[in-house]
């Protein structure tokens, strides 16, 4: 596409488990950027916080991947990125935004960094052909809900400098959710009022308010969550008894 920058979304959180929220979230930010911007949207990542991220009922990372993988069947264009449970321990966001980009660079921006290639070999990285066809530039940028972007405020979670790299170097697409004010936190804050233009919001028309929270609380009393989230990984989760479904 001529004129356009390319560019790679990856959303990162527990997906404990993954909703169908997660999925609509890479879709309504892809109609939205190619509507009002030049970005096209070649690819979605999905990575999934290591285990030692340490949140309450966090099941393990091979149980997320899992389900992730079975959501993401049904989308031809946005994978799972494995990369974060494999570290040793957590890694910051703005770290895992800088390897993707790493790994982006060395295929596809001439950029070849022998390191960065090594890794690459993990199976989990078949997003990588959809940079392919095409030498112009890709750049990753940070796809999340409100309540994240509005997370940067919390004393002693996110770093300054991390906050500062997260907007000015790669840029943020945010979708709206119930109770969230984007504009307001963003009006706020003076470092993310300096990047404002590296800053897309996504207004959910549909408001719905799915979240990991409220299917662990239905699956745990035995409630359905169909159409909240997906067949196979309602199955999965049955299966492997996974959010207290043991005795359901
Ligand atoms: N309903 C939603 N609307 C907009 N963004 C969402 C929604 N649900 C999740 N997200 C976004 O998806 C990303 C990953 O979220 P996460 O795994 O924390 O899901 P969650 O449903 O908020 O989880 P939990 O309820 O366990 O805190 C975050 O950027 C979050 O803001
Ligand atoms: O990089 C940071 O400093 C940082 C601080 C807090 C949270 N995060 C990331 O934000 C995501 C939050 O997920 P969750 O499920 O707690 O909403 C998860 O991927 C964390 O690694 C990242």
């Amino acid at each position: 596409m001529t004129g356009s920058q390319r560019v790679v979304l990856l959303a990162c959180g527990s997906f404990n488990p993954p909703t169908n929220m997660h999925l609509r979230m890479f879709e309504i930010a892809r109609d939205f950027l190619h509507r009002t911007t030049n970005y096209h949207v070649v690819a979605g990542l999905m990575s999934p916080v290591h285990d030692k991220y340490g949140k309450e009922g966090l099941v393990n990372a091979t149980d997320r991947v899992q389900m992730l993988r079975l959501a993401l069947n049904s989308s031809a264009w946005v994978h799972v990125s494995e990369w974060e449970t494999h570290q040793d321990d957590w890694t910051p966001t703005r770290e895992v935004l800088q390897y993707h980009q790493e790994l982006i660079d060395s295929m596809v921006n001439g950029n070849v960094d022998p390191t960065v290639k090594r890794q690459r070999v993990d199976g989990s990285t078949a997003w990588l052909t959809h940079l392919s066809g095409s030498t112009d530039a890709v750049t990753i940028k940070l796809l999340c809900g409100a309540d994240l972007l509005e997370s940067f405020a919390r004393p002693g979670l996110w770093k300054d400098e991390d906050i500062e790299a997260l907007v000015g170097k790669f840029g943020l697409v945010v979708i709206t959710r119930e109770g969230s004010n984007p504009y307001k936190f963003i009006y706020e804050s003076d470092v993310l009022t300096r990047h404002q233009r590296n800053i897309h919001i996504v207004t959910e028309w549909i408001t719905n308010e799915i979240s990991s929270t409220k299917v662990r609380r239905a699956l745990r009393r035995g409630d359905s969550v169909k159409y909240l989230v997906q067949d196979s990984v309602i199955d999965y989760i049955y299966k492997n008894a996974l959010f207290d479904t043991h005795n359901k």
